[in-house]
């Protein structure tokens, strides 16, 4: 009942609002269920992320220690492709971190923003670059767990990967934590490289159904609706643990290419 109150009481920072008296709020940016998101710059002008973790799970251990988690993810990876995490401190009695700004525009914001189409070719090719990044997380036995369009950046060729916050190691796969009944959930949530990869069959759906026009009223399944080719419907059968699932990336890179050589523009 308290933590309701808390979490529906807790204000964000206004607009110019300085923080440690060093970082000036400048928009928000989000306002997930465990975490408020804001843009700030340094006194030279310079762009930041600020991660709040919401006072209510602040009282929370679990909320406290996937927080201390996402920093120490991202501090693992080392790689342009990640948001860099500056620094980890408290304000106010509220923790917060600070990371790199990374400019770009998510895919969410591309397909129902900009009204981007994506053809199966595009589509495959930017999955492809995707992969490589995601390898670079997987290689550290790290599971993102929320590989969906408004967590992934393109800009200029470049694709950035954010939002660790409920990313995990492998080793910390518990079972009780997926065991609830919910299919869906289980399936974005298993702490097994193929989670990643059933996100990432969700991703390319959304970009595969941008350039589909409907032709029926009728409700059918997208290997009804979308004609796409033999080898990329058993990518993403494979993906969406429609049939036996990618257990590890390079069976699903590997597949990937040789599906693009075969793709006309
Ligand atoms: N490092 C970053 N660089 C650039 N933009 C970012 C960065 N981190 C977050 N954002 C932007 O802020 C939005 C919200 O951030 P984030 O996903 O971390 O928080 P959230 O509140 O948990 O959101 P969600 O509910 O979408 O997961 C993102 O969709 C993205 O547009």
């Amino acid at each position: 009942m308290y933590s309701k109150y808390l979490q529906v009481s807790e204000r964000p920072f206004r607009r110019s609002k300085l923080i440690l008296d060093e970082y000036e709020i400048v928009d928000m940016l989000g306002k997930g269920s465990y975490g408020l998101t804001y843009l700030v710059k340094d006194r030279r002008g310079h762009p930041y992320v600020l991660k709040q973790l919401r006072k209510y799970k602040q009282y929370d251990e679990s909320g406290r220690l996937s927080f201390q988690r996402e920093a120490e993810i991202m501090k693992r990876l080392n790689n342009d492709a990640f948001p860099s995490c500056y620094r980890q401190f408290e304000y106010l009695n509220k923790c917060f971190i600070l990371m790199e700004f990374k400019k770009g525009l998510t895919f969410e914001q591309l397909i129902f923003d900009k009204k981007c189409k994506f053809s199966e070719k595009e589509t495959f090719t930017h999955l492809i670059h995707i992969l490589k990044i995601v390898n670079e997380i997987h290689q550290q036995d790290i599971v993102h767990r929320d590989l969906r369009i408004p967590n992934i950046l393109f800009n200029d060729g470049h694709y950035y990967i954010i939002d660790f916050g409920l990313a995990k190691f492998l080793k910390d796969n518990r079972e009780d934590e997926h065991n609830d009944g919910n299919i869906a959930k289980r399936l974005f949530r298993e702490v097994a490289f193929k989670s990643d990869f059933y996100a990432l069959g969700h991703f390319v759906l959304f970009l595969l159904y941008s350039s589909y026009t409907p032709v029926s009223r009728k409700n059918k399944t997208w290997e009804e609706e979308l004609s796409i080719s033999t080898e990329g419907k058993s990518i993403l059968r494979k993906m969406l643990q429609l049939s036996k699932p990618y257990e590890t990336i390079e069976p699903l890179i590997s597949d990937v290419q040789d599906c693009l050589q075969n793709l006309v523009d």
